[in-house]
């Protein structure tokens, strides 16, 4: 019996961002969002929020990221919720990109990576999002299994927060920034990969021009996620100025943005289409 090679992650991700363009909506039931949809802090709340986002925005937008943290705190019922918005979303022709974070030392790394990058779990994602801070290698687990499943990482680089800084930008004894040898490390990965690669970076939108000036180069052949547009302050004009030529592999991520304007369908795509229209105007 023959078997077909999986479409890559980054083949995938290079055509739906061509067809709907790169936005990046995040599904993210925080608390308040609940309450201004004059839903309850509860799993009834958590369904309906969930199901009318998926339902407004996944046949349009390029890549939803429901954010695992709000889901996880309803425990099991809330999985299931997040279970079904996966299934969902990939139905309607988004990607899905699980932002969970996940980074732990390599024998737990291949069990994260088997709930998020094996096929045959029901959480299974087109892409995950992890965090590189046991070491890049540790992620290997994750990393071949994406490869094996046609599935992507987006690996934590440069995050949109102030915080973040203190770490991704400490030096090592080569001279190397940490963020830099991350971003190092995935350009590796994705070399030679047309379109583009299936491993990605976390670069946020907020930086400025602070990569440069930092020596750190985001061009890795990959895609390049930029969280922080919206409700952290930066704005698809920013994306520029932050990534330089890799401009064309960024997938702008926004949340709260978009999410503040339901519960109505009509707000929620209208707010999709408006960012989507910035970006195109910024990028090209
Ligand atoms: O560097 C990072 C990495 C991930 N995030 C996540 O993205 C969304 C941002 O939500 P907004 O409402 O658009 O601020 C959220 O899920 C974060 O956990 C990030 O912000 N920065």
């Amino acid at each position: 019996m023959t078997t077909t090679a999986p479409e890559p992650f980054g083949a995938r991700l290079r055509r739906v961002m061509d067809e709907r363009g790169p936005l990046c909506v995040g599904i993210d039931p925080h608390p308040s969002l609940l309450a201004d949809w004059g839903l309850g802090d509860d799993i009834a709340g958590l369904e309906t929020f969930t199901r009318t986002a998926v339902a407004a925005l996944a046949d349009r937008v390029a890549v939803l990221k429901p954010q695992s943290a709000f889901f996880e705190r309803f425990g099991s019922r809330g999985i299931a919720v997040l279970e079904r918005a996966v299934a969902d979303a990939r139905a309607a022709g988004a990607l899905v990109l699980m932002d969970a974070k996940r980074g732990d030392i390599g024998s737990t790394m291949a069990a994260y990576a088997a709930a998020y990058l094996d096929p045959a779990s029901p959480l299974f994602s087109d892409a995950v999002t992890l965090s590189p801070y046991l070491g890049y290698g540790s992620l290997r687990p994750a990393l071949d299994l994406a490869r094996e499943s046609g599935a992507g990482v987006f690996v934590l680089a440069l995050t949109s927060n102030p915080e973040g800084a203190e770490v991704q930008h400490a030096v090592r004894a080569d001279g190397a920034s940490v963020a830099a040898t991350v971003l190092g490390r995935l350009r590796e990965e994705n070399a030679g990969a047309a379109p583009m690669g299936s491993y990605g970076a976390v670069v946020g939108a907020t930086l400025g021009d602070t990569l440069g000036a930092n020596g750190v180069d985001p061009a890795i052949n990959g895609p390049l996620l930029a969280p922080g547009i919206g409700a952290q302050g930066a704005t698809p004009a920013d994306l520029p100025r932050v990534f330089g030529a890799a401009v064309r592999n960024v997938v702008p991520s926004v949340s709260r943005g978009v999410l503040r304007h339901g519960p109505d369908p009509a707000g929620l795509r209208a707010s999709a289409v408006r960012f989507a229209e910035e970006v195109r105007a910024a990028v090209g």
